[in-house]
């Protein structure tokens, strides 16, 4: 018989047990540990690739002189890539089965520099599991999420991720989860909204300054915009051996929420940054806190930014530099915010 023939085919494949990816919501327990297996070397290149495509450009991570002005050895290894990189080697255990990434917080690193060719281990712990209100088909996960220098094993990079994943079982539910969260209007707009002058410490700690005078915000909109085509949707999170499949197969998202494939979530997020940090004289990231994910991105849609200041502090791991705590907001061309996060980063005091 051959196997080949259409129709025979179309009956095998019928009657074929497929062998399934990933983990369903049962499949977790608290304190579970578990050791991915993939591993990745962080590279210049890969470095590159995804520093390019999402527009940072900041030079300490290009050239050599650059990095040795900011006290490197050479141009490190990003911490978008690094987070990315950490997060793309846990999806094949972690949320391959599907669902949505919506959130994360406690995004730290070391102060000391990760240098290309750091070959990277990653774990990660079930801190929470608990049901939807809202969707029965799914479960919530929360996962602690520690990147590690294979050979030392140095925290390079760690984080707490919470993600839909879908359940095995369906259990019932009254839909209450969604309509409590569209209760809470939140606090009015201030009336004023104040733009730093320049992108050092000093300008945003007197933009700061100003706006509690005026009770006003210290809140801006970024000019760049990034569209999103099949290499940011596609080649990205593969480069950091992410296997969800929101990502790059079309066939089975068209019968998804997005009826897409969408935008790997770190990618959004390193966009907005790109944009913000254009804006502004980074010195070197600290954190991340509270970051959600609100609505899909998909390819064809663009991804500009928000950001307000929050907070500026005098002191920082260098004389050089003070310490400044944002809020930034990707939106789409539609003006619809598709990710919020906080983060505190060291930013250049203005030079005498
Ligand atoms: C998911 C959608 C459809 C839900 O839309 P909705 O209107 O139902 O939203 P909701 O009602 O606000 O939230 C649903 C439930 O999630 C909970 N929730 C919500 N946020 C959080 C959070 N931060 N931490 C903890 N829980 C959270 C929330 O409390 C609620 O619980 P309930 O069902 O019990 O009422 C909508 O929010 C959406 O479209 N978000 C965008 C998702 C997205 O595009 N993520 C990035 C791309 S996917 C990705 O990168 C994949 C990755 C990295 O490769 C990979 O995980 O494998």
């Amino acid at each position: 018989m051959d196997w080949t023939d259409p129709d025979t085919f179309a009956q095998a494949l019928e009657q074929a047990e497929t062998k399934e990816k990933g983990n369903y919501f049962e499949n977790f327990e608290e304190g579970d540990v578990i050791e991915h297996d993939p591993g990745l070397t962080l590279t210049r290149f890969g470095n590159e690739q995804w520093m390019s495509q999402t527009l940072n450009h900041d030079p300490a991570y290009w050239r050599t002189d650059a990095a040795r002005a900011r006290g490197f050895e050479d141009p490190p290894i990003h911490p978008d890539y690094l987070t990315a990189a950490t997060l793309g080697i846990t999806v094949e255990d972690l949320s391959e089965k599907g669902g949505y990434f919506l959130g994360r917080t406690d995004v730290r690193f070391p102060e000391a520099p990760v240098y290309a060719g750091t070959e990277l281990h990653v774990e990660s712990e079930v801190v929470n599991r608990a049901t939807s209100s809202s969707r029965p088909e799914y479960g919530i996960v929360s996962w602690r999420t520690r990147g590690k220098d294979a050979e030392t094993g140095d925290v390079l990079c760690s984080y707490e991720r919470t993600n839909m994943i879908p359940r095995r079982d369906p259990v019932a539910t009254d839909g209450s989860g969604a309509a409590a969260a569209e209760a809470d209007d939140g606090p009015e707009l201030s009336d004023e909204f104040i733009t730093p002058d320049g992108g050092y410490y000093e300008d945003f700690a007197e933009a700061l300054e100003t706006a509690a005078d005026e009770n006003a915000a210290v809140a801006y909109r970024h000019e760049r915009g990034r569209t999103q085509d099949d290499v940011t949707v596609a080649s990205l999170p593969l480069s950091t051996l992410n296997t969800a499949k929101q990502h790059h197969n079309v066939d089975v998202m068209a019968d998804s929420p997005s009826g897409d494939i969408v935008t790997y979530g770190d990618v959004t997020r390193s966009t907005a940054l790109g944009h913000a940090r254009s804006d502004e004289e980074t010195w070197r990231e600290v954190g991340f806190d509270d970051e959600s994910f609100h609505t899909f991105v998909a390819v064809g849609d663009t991804v500009y930014a928000f950001t307000r200041v929050l907070e500026a502090e005098s002191g920082a791991s260098s004389d050089e530099a003070g310490t400044v705590r944002f809020e930034h907001i990707a939106f789409n061309q539609n003006d619809e915010p598709v990710y919020s996060g906080t983060r505190t980063a060291e930013i250049r005091k203005r030079p005498n």
